[in-house]
């Protein structure tokens, strides 16, 4: 059940003495790893998150749909995988069932899934991106509270979009349903503090996708001030900013390239 207020305070006074003694730890030197889950991680820049923590020794676990084939030859190295769909309230609290039975004690939960959808199928679009922006990061959220292990401060990281803030009229639905997520990603700052740190990270063009037309990969570059597509290296170095600094919370990280300067 999520923390009540009056727990939550209860909580903040034992954790605030409790957090001054304890370092913060790299994985691994732990007498068990701690353990990072990211939602819809099967491929490109959640994919590449779960692997770079993975070397580094956090024990990673990430969701998706459906298998992908590649891993009957090449299995994901030290990353479990659970078969998660966001699309239906059963499909999400089946996760949460999962998780709870099998008592995963969480260091971070990384809310990465998305469907980047234009407005064509409007309401049907509209419904689907609610669903994996804004409804699974909100039951995850409030459920896995519970999840987090007391003796180390934990990170709730959402993975946002810089058009959020700024609205996109080709991608109306997605855009407002990522502005649904950072807001959601401050309320459960406020409730967590100081027991669990919440951040969202809002990049602007990270990497194309395969098919992408040249004419478009050129529009794109030339909306940022930096003009390069960085690949999800930056993401992850922005998660890992946010793991291993103890004093932000509530923030929204801009990872854009100076889109914002042209
Ligand atoms: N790529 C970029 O340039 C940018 C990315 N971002 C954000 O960064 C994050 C990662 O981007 P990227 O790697 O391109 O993301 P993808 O478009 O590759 O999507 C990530 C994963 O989301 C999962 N997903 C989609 N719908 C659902 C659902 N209903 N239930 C469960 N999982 C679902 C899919 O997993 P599966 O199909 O395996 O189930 C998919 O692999 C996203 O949040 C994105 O919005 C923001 C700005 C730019
Ligand atoms: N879930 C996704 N969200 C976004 C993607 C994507 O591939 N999947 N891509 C973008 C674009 O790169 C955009 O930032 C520039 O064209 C945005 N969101």
């Amino acid at each position: 059940m999520p923390e009540s207020a009056s727990s939550c305070r209860t909580r903040r006074g034992e954790h605030a003495k409790m957090r001054h003694s304890i370092d913060h730890q790299t994985p691994g030197t732990m007498n068990d790893q701690q353990t990072i889950l990211i939602t819809g991680a099967a491929q490109r820049v959640g994919l590449h998150c779960a692997q770079r923590l993975a070397a580094e020794g956090f024990r990673v676990i990430i969701t998706c749909r459906r298998p992908r084939p590649q891993w009957q030859d090449e299995p994901l190295e030290n990353i479990e995988v659970l078969l998660a769909d966001f699309s239906t309230e059963v499909g999400i609290r089946q996760l949460i069932d999962t998780l709870t039975r099998r008592n995963i004690r969480l260091r971070a939960l990384i809310h990465n899934a998305s469907e980047w959808q234009n407005d064509d199928h409007a309401a049907e679009a509209f419904q689907q991106m609610f669903m994996v922006h804004m409804q699974a990061p909100y039951l995850l959220n409030l459920a896995c509270a519970e999840l987090f292990d007391p003796e180390v401060t934990g990170d709730i990281i959402h993975i946002s979009d810089h058009v959020a803030q700024r609205g996109s009229a080709n991608h109306i639905a997605y855009s407002a349903t990522k502005a649904g997520l950072e807001s959601l990603s401050r309320s459960f700052a406020a409730r967590f503090a100081p027991r669990i740190k919440v951040n969202t990270i809002a990049p602007a063009l990270i990497m194309f996708n395969e098919g992408d037309a040249e004419e478009y990969r050129e529009k794109a570059l030339a909306k940022s001030a930096l003009g390069i597509e960085p690949g999800p290296e930056v993401v992850y170095q922005a998660v890992r900013y946010l793991l291993d600094n103890p004093y932000v919370t509530g923030t929204c990280l801009d990872l854009n390239g100076g889109r914002s300067l042209k």
